[in-house]
This record gives C-alpha cells, structure tokens and sequence, in this order.
C-alpha cells in the first residue's frame, strides 16, 4: 500500500513520472558474454594492470570518440583503428574509447544510453540495448573497450565488457563514484578535478582502494547492499584544468611527487584532450607528442595517454533533426581524425623504439 500523505503532497513532488528498466541479466540474455569475448576482456584487463604495475613496458593508448552517437560509426571507426593498433602493439596497447554517459557542465545530450535516440526521448532501455550490442561489437574485433562510469547502476549492465573505465573530472571526488569504484572489477583512472586538483583524484584512488558498503542493484535489478573489496589499480589521469594543462614534465614530476607521498604507485596517464588541449582538438598532437617524447625519454611514470578521435576531425552541434547530423563527426568535444590518430600512432611507436634503443 501506497503510504502518501492524502493531506499534503511530501513525496514525488519533482517526479513526473517512473518507468521499470529491464534487468542486467535479461540484458545479458539479448548480448551475451561468450566465452571468446569473456577471454579477451581478461587478458585485456590483465595487460593494462601488468602495464600500470610497471611489468608491461608498453604505453597504453585509449582513443577514441568523446562520445558513441552512431553505433554502425563507432563500429567502422573500431575496425579501422584495429589496422593500427595491431601494426604498433610491440610499442603500444591500444584500447578504444567507447563512452556512452556524458557528465555534462551544465546540461546537453547525455550520451548514448540516456537518449539514444538524440531526440529528448530518452529511451534508457533502447540505450542500454545499444550500448551493450556496441561493446559485444568492438570487443569482437579484438580491440578492448574502454569507458565512462558515471550512473552508479550502469555497470552492472555492460562492465563485463569494459577493459578499463575512468570517472570524470566532475565526478572525481563524489563518494558514491568512489565506492562505485571500489568494486569494480576493472581498472580505473580518476581525472583530476576540472580546477586541476590532484589532491582530489589522489584522495579518490585511496577511497577506492578501501572496502565499503551502499547502495546498488545486482543482477536482478534487486536494489540491495553492496559489499565491495576495494580496486587495487586505480590511477591518476591529467587531464589539465582551470588555470591551464598539466601534461609538462613539471607538472608530471610534481604529480609523481604527489603520489609517493600518498604512497601510491607513481603511474599516471595523461590525457591529451580537455584542459590538456584547452579544449582544441587541433592541440591534441602537440601534446601527444610532449608526453611521448617524455616518456620515450626515459619516463616510465607515463604508463598511458588518451586522445579524442572519430572518424572525421571537428565536432558538430545536435539539433532538432539528428538526421541532418554529418557522418562521422563528434556530437560532443571535438575529435581529431582517425587519419591523424594513425599517424600519431604510428610516430609514437618510432619515438618509444628510439628511446628504448638509445636507454
Ligand atoms: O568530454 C566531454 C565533455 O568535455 C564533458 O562531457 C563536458 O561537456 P560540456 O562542458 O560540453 O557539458
Ligand atoms: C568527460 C570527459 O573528460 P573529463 O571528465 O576530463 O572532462 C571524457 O573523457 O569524456
């Protein structure tokens, strides 16, 4: 029985309405985890703990599109970036960007999964359906997924899939993001916050190091008490901030610093994009060079690096028409061509082998 008040409305007084969601494990029945894609994720999730332990000496490189608006592109872009990542991975891991929950600054299109539809109808089983088929989809290429966790009830849908996941500048120091962390069963990066604190994802790695119990649904969508063990492979990303990037070998050395002192393993990875870029996808080279250069140099601290990339370079406005959107081009931060990620790739794979032969 319904124990609302008949005197005053108290409860649900902003809630227009609610609709039942379809559980992870009917999700997993429509897109199953077969025993070749269960293979991949785990020897792809165990290279990227070996390369954040130091014992894989090559650089991790997860680019991808800021965000998956068009399945069928995300899939083309996947197929071509696996060309790639094949011809460099005595050098370089390549793990693909496939991000489907956008924290937005204000308010936008919020990803796939909010509303895959990119109409405000918000269809979140449609988006779910999508993004778990996307994900079976790029793994089954053998490029390993990585993503955004945003809604802490999202995993339990696709983190089967996921090779390694980040949480955001903006939701680096949120507890519930941080417990969601602790039992995820993947590594995971914590952005610096958008002021470009450290501290914040510092604090954050230990939070999630630790054991802790909340909220959260299992398998069944049964709300319930999670217990979690605590994620031993959290890392710190840079990703620059309000007064400017943080990708320079100073500003490294000084979060390197930062992590000792906390005493956690001075690994980090920087993403080229964001703040790092001011938000100039035609910026993101310089850096990526930078940071290679870096670590081709010698500094093994940079076990990682992401980039912003779709098919086609740019970014374009979502409007009333989605039909009207141009192929291949960002709906969200603009991306550099795939063409130039090649490139990119492929001139990393030279600087680190140089490197290696010169040290
Ligand atoms: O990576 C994507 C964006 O930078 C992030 O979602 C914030 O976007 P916004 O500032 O356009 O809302
Ligand atoms: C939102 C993102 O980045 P940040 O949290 O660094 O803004 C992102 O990588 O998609």
């Amino acid at each position: 029985m319904d124990m609302k008040s008949t005197v005053h409305p108290l409860q649900d007084v902003n809630i227009v309405g609610t609709s039942p969601l379809i559980s992870p494990v009917q999700l997993k029945q429509e897109f199953p985890l077969t025993d070749a894609l269960a293979e991949h994720v785990w020897k792809s999730r165990n290279t990227v703990c070996s390369i954040l332990r130091g014992d894989d000496p090559r650089v991790m490189a997860i680019v991808g599109p800021c965000s998956i608006h068009d399945p069928a592109m995300a899939l083309e872009y996947a197929a071509q970036l696996k060309v790639v990542a094949d011809e460099v991975s005595d050098m370089l891991f390549v793990v693909m960007r496939v991000y489907f929950e956008k924290p937005r600054t204000t308010v936008g299109w919020k990803g796939l999964i909010n509303d895959p539809h990119l109409n405000d109808t918000f269809d979140i089983v449609e988006g779910l359906r999508r993004a778990r088929q996307t994900l079976c989809q790029v793994n089954s290429t053998g490029l390993p997924a990585a993503t955004e966790m945003l809604e802490p009830i999202t995993p339990q849908y696709i983190a089967d899939l996921i090779t390694v996941a980040s949480i955001g500048a903006r939701t680096t120091e949120s507890p519930t993001h941080r417990q969601m962390a602790s039992g995820l069963s993947m590594p995971v990066g914590f952005k610096n916050s958008t002021e470009g604190s450290l501290e914040v994802a510092i604090n954050a790695m230990k939070a999630a190091q630790a054991q802790h119990r909340f909220l959260g649904i299992d398998g069944n969508g049964q709300t319930c008490v999670m217990t979690t063990r605590g994620n031993q492979y959290g890392h710190l990303i840079l990703r620059g901030g309000r007064n400017g990037p943080n990708y320079h070998a100073e500003a490294v050395a000084e979060a390197s610093a930062m992590l000792k002192a906390a005493q956690l393993p001075p690994r980090l990875l920087v993403d080229c994009s964001h703040a790092n870029s001011s938000k100039d996808y035609r910026r993101q080279p310089q850096v990526w060079n930078d940071v290679i250069g870096q670590r081709a140099a010698g500094n093994s601290e940079i076990v990682g690096l992401m980039l912003e990339s779709n098919l086609c370079e740019g970014a374009q406005t979502l409007g009333p028409d989605p039909a009207s959107l141009q192929y291949g081009v960002s709906i969200t931060d603009g991306c550099i061509s795939l063409e130039t990620t090649a490139q990119l790739l492929r001139s990393a794979r030279q600087m680190l082998r140089s490197g290696r032969r010169s040290g």
